[in-house]
C-alpha cells in the first residue's frame, strides 16, 4: 500500500469523484479505503471513485483493450463497485484529455466500463456520450415511507427504476434521507431510484423531466448520468417516440438524453476537474 496517493477532484452536475491516477493498476484499491476517501468529514468526500487504469491492466477491463486504452475503474461512495456511471464517464473523458492521455478522436473518445466500450464526444463545454441503448424491461413500485409510487425497471447496464409522482406529491419535499424501499425480486443486485416529474416545455427538446435520484451505494446525489439516460428513456417511450431528445433537470444541473434516428442513445452535459491533491492513506485509515 502506497502511504500518499495524488488525486484530482471532479464533478458532473455536481455528481462528484475522486479521480486517482494508476496507469498499471498498482494502487490496491479497497473498499475500505473508497469509503474513507468519499467521507464527506474525515476524507476528501464524493459520490465515487474513478480509478484511471489502463484496460489491460485490469481484469475487469482486459477484455476491452483492444478496443479502449482506458478502463473506468468506477466505485460507489460506499465501496461497492458498478458496472456504469454516466456523469462519471464524462468526467473521465475530460481527465484523458486533460493530461494528455488520450485523444478526442472523431469517433470519440472510447472508454472501457464494466458494462461495454462508450464513446466520449467533446462539443465545447460540454460532453456528450454514446451509451449503451438502455433497456425498459418491467413494471415495479418504489416506496418512500407509507407512499407507493408506480415504476418501470431500466438497465442502463447498471440497474433504475423510474417512478413517477401521483398528483399533489412534490418533488423537492420527498424525502431521500433515507433509502426508497423496493422489489428485491425485480432488482436482486440493488437498484438506484429516480423520481420524477413533467416540467414545461424546453426549446429543443421533445420531453422535459426533473428528476431527484437515491443513488445505489452513494444515496442521494445531485445527479445521476445513467438515471437521466433511464428517465429520458421512458419519457420518449410514454410519448411513443424513438427518437427525440429529452431535457433531464436534476438538483446539480441540466442532461440533455438523445435517441437518434441511428437508434444511438447519447447523454450530454458538462464535467469539470476541480482540484488536485495528495492524500495521506494512513491518516484516513
Ligand atoms: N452517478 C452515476 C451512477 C453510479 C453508479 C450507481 N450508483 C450504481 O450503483 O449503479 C451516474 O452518473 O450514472
Amino acid at each position: 500500500m502506497m502511504d500518499r496517493v495524488l488525486f484530482t477532484k471532479g464533478h458532473g452536475t455536481g455528481n462528484d469523484f475522486v479521480i486517482l491516477d494508476d496507469h498499471d493498476g498498482a494502487l490496491d484499491l479497497t473498499p475500505s479505503l473508497v469509503a474513507a476517501l468519499c467521507d464527506r468529514h474525515r476524507g476528501i468526500g464524493a459520490d465515487g471513485v474513478l480509478r484511471v487504469v489502463r484496460s489491460a491492466k485490469h481484469p475487469d477491463g482486459a477484455g476491452y483493450a483492444a478496443e479502449a486504452e482506458w478502463f473506468m475503474d468506477y466505485w460507489n461512495a460506499d465501496g461497492t463497485i458498478a458496472e456504469m456511471c454516466g456523469n462519471g464517464v464524462r468526467v473521465f473523458s475530460r481527465y484523458l484529455l486533460t493530461h494528455d492521455l488520450a485523444a478526442a478522436g472523431p469517433a470519440g473518445l472510447p472508454v472501457a466500463t464494466r458494462s461495454g466500450v462508450v464513446r466520449a464526444v467533446f462539443e465545447g463545454d460540454l460532453i456528450s456520450v454514446h451509451m449503451r441503448t438502455p433497456e425498459v424491461y418491467a413494471a415495479s413500485t418504489a416506496t418512500i415511507g407509507p407512499l407507493t409510487f408506480p415504476g418501470i425497471a431500466v438497465n442502463c447496464g447498471n440497474p433504475h427504476l423510474v417512478a413517477g409522482l401521483h398528483d399533489g406529491v412534490r418533488l423537492d419535499r420527498i424525502d431521500l434521507h433515507v433509502a426508497p424501499g423496493y422489489d428485491p425480486g425485480v432488482f436482486p443486485e440493488g437498484v438506484n431510484v429516480e423520481f420524477t416529474t413533467p416540467g414545461e416545455p424546453v426549446e429543443g427538446t421533445d420531453r422535459h423531466v426533473h428528476m431527484r435520484v437515491y443513488e445505489r451505494g452513494s444515496a442521494e446525489t445531485l445527479s445521476c448520468g445513467s438515471g437521466a439516460l433511464a428517465v429520458g428513456a421512458v419519457a420518449l417511450r410514454e410519448a411513443g417516440l424513438t427518437e427525440g431528445r429529452v431535457a433531464v433537470d436534476l438538483p446539480g444541473g441540466r442532461l440533455l438524453v438523445t435517441a437518434d434516428g441511428d437508434g444511438r442513445w447519447w447523454l450530454a452535459g458538462p464535467a469539470v476537474l476541480v482540484a488536485t491533491g495528495e492524500v495521506d492513506v494512513a491518516a484516513l485509515s
